[in-house]
């Protein structure tokens, strides 16, 4: 059977490419600078292998020009140029690339990487032009031609007059219509801002005559207007440079250049990788949170360059969630692209690459922690509450990776400190890591509940943060050690005997306690003599998994409001309170009653709730005064 070709609509095909591949139509300046540079770079190649040629890296550049009134811009590159033939096959062909199979026929040297690959980048220029014109002269040859092309009607090739070896892009730039604005593309400071946002890293000077503002060279105190050769793009990457050759201080340049932040970074990452996985990283640490760090707004991300070519400005895949605060870039020659270069099939490299990032950070931070103490505690002031957020987030699955760059204030040495630091100090028979919560440090040093720990030795973990509690219930344990609230249940101070003890006087006073729950209601769940308060008459505590703190940040929430913690209200049975209280009980139950929910409304003040009845409490405190 005879095989048929398929056919193509040249025309539609291009207009379809045209319009769908490329969501920015400032990428067409990317696409064409980074053709000039790999036109350059192949001359640089074929200097390698012959002997007659020379390349002197100074000579080559690339140029980009625009005349606003003829509505034409201009990328002239001096690099190995094209002879018609090639004219017709790489600019006549979509989807033919002949630096692909340049690629393809030399062995790449020198991390002077070809940029182009699909064959298609040339023809994004229409989408910001009517009309395109290429004049090139090729290495070796005599004859220039010239290629033109309004991109419907296909193109055409003639010789012409072409002085220098290389090519010249001439567009012709579209008029403006309502929805786009084509005048920018021939705007200096539009030009020189694409430039730096895609090209910067291109490693052939990009030129441009820009006009500026200078003192006269007979009269200083006037300025007049000047035009002059700038090279816009910073052209090599620092990441690409030796890391013994760089400086604190050329990090933090290029992370305010790049416009991380304006605050100075707290740690630098450099990183090279060279093995299976290629890829260059440099990461920093900021010190501050970003204005939008907490609220939906911000987008987590780092740049991603292919071959010094900007490919995404903000490439999510590379970080976790948690490390959402890590700013700066990651350049790959692995990377599979689409073909718009705009995004990256989903590919395993990447993967690796986050993995590796991830690790580094990870290690870094620990190294913080460990030798710069004082540099970690600037950033978890910063971070630290998405760190702890993060803990109890996606069901608990990062705890493990997170849990030991937790830091918490030590109500003992009033500092804050690690988990490792406060197991370290822990004495051989506390089997509990303790900690209490409240609104500040002072409130939760006069909590009640502290009392009994604080009076055995014991440090406990002050939590002011609304996510404190919700991390180390994620946590649950640390090496092994469990958490525990001072106001829990049971505080597992108790041996057998005490235990047996407060067993017993708690029945001796069971029914001065049941009067005192039916006082209340539901309000508490239980009324109980208190194993550790010393000095103060009355707390309360909660059963269960929920703590009256937590119930505090849930009821805030709006799909919350009725979640509430199973409340108990301790008495202390050696407080001078209570020889009244049984009194109260044995002759006049309307004051025990009295006295029962000034005792509730007093332990509901300590632990920062509001009274239901203010008005009832203080005539209730009359009452008593009267
Ligand atoms: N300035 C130039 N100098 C020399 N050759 C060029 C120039 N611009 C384009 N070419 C040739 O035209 C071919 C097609 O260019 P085009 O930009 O469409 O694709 P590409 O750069 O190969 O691939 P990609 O779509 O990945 O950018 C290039 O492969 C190259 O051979």
């Amino acid at each position: 059977m005879e095989k048929k070709q398929f056919q193509a609509e040249s025309k539609r095909l291009l207009e379809m490419m045209i319009n769908s591949i490329y969501t920015q139509k400032e990428i067409f300046l990317r696409e064409l600078i980074s053709n000039a540079s790999d036109a350059i770079d192949k001359l640089y190649y074929k200097a390698l292998t012959d002997e007659e040629l020379s390349f002197n890296q100074e000579d080559y550049y690339i140029k980009v020009s625009a005349d606003k009134e003829k509505r034409l811009l201009t990328i002239t590159d001096t690099g190995i140029g094209m002879s018609a033939e090639e004219l017709e096959q790489n600019l006549g062909t979509i989807a033919k690339s002949g630096s692909l199979a340049f690629k393809k026929e030399n062995e790449i040297k020198d991390g002077h990487d070809i940029i182009g690959q699909f064959g298609v980048g040339f023809y994004s220029a229409f989408m910001v032009a009517d009309a395109v014109t290429v004049k090139t002269k090729q290495l070796g040859s005599e004859q220039g031609f010239k290629w033109e092309s309004n991109g419907a009607d296909g193109y055409t090739i003639e010789p012409c007059e072409k002085e220098t070896v290389g090519t010249e892009i001439i567009l012709k730039i579209k008029e403006n219509t309502e929805d786009d604005n084509f005048d920018e593309y021939l705007e200096t400071y539009r030009l020189q801002a694409i430039i730096k946002k895609y090209s910067d890293f291109i490693r052939y000077p990009i030129k441009m005559d820009v006009t500026v503002q200078k003192p006269k060279a007979d009269k200083e105190e006037e300025l007049e207007e000047v035009t002059e050769e700038q090279t816009i793009n910073s052209m090599v990457p620092i990441w690409k440079k030796n890391k013994s050759e760089l400086t604190d201080e050329d990090y933090e340049n290029f992370y305010h250049e790049k416009r991380y932040g304006f605050d100075k970074p707290v740690k630098h990452i450099h990183i090279s990788v060279d093995g299976t996985l290629r890829y260059n990283a440099i990461l920093f640490i900021p010190e501050r949170t970003p204005f939008d760090f907490y609220t939906k707004e911000y987008e987590k991300g780092l740049e991603l360059y292919s071959n010094g070519v900007l490919i995404m400005e903000k490439c999510a895949d590379l970080l976790p969630d948690y490390f959402s605060f890590v700013k700066g870039m990651v350049d790959s020659e692995d990377l599979s692209l689409n073909i718009s270069r705009e995004m990256l099939q989903h590919d395993r490299q990447l993967k690796m690459i986050a993995k590796n990032i991830t690790s580094k950070i990870k290690s870094q931070l620990k190294g913080l922690l460990k030798n710069e103490r004082e540099k970690y505690e600037t950033f978890y002031e910063s971070f630290g509450r998405q760190l702890k957020y993060s803990v109890y987030s996606d069901f608990g699955q990062h705890k493990e990776e997170l849990q030991d760059l937790l830091l918490f204030y030590s109500g003992k040495e009033k500092k804050l400190i690690s988990l490792d630091e406060y197991i370290e100090k822990m004495p051989e028979e506390q089997k509990y890591i303790y900690y209490a919560t409240g609104a500040s440090h002072h409130r939760i040093e006069k909590l009640p509940q502290t009392e009994l720990v604080a009076e055995k030795g014991f440090d406990i973990l002050y939590f002011t943060d609304d996510v404190d509690e919700f991390a180390i219930k994620a946590l649950a344990s640390y090496k092994d050690k469990q958490f525990k609230s001072v106001s829990s249940g049971d505080l597992g101070l108790e041996d057998a005997e005490e235990q047996a003890k407060t067993e017993a006087e708690q029945e001796e006073h069971k029914a001065l306690f049941e009067h005192m729950k039916q006082t209340l209601g539901d309000k508490v769940k239980d009324v109980r003599l208190s194993k550790r308060l010393r000095s103060h008459p009355v707390c309360l505590t909660a059963e269960g998994e929920l703590s009256i703190e937590m119930e505090k940040v849930l009821q805030a929430m709006p799909d919350n409001p009725n979640v509430k913690a199973e409340k108990v209200l301790e008495i202390n049975g050696d407080h001078d309170i209570f020889p009244t209280l049984k009194e109260a009980y044995e002759q006049d139950k309307e004051k025990l009653e009295l006295y029962t929910n000034l005792l509730y409304n007093q332990a509901l003040l300590i632990e920062g709730l509001p009274i239901e009845d203010p008005v009832e409490f203080t005539n209730n405190m009359c009452k008593v005064m009267a």
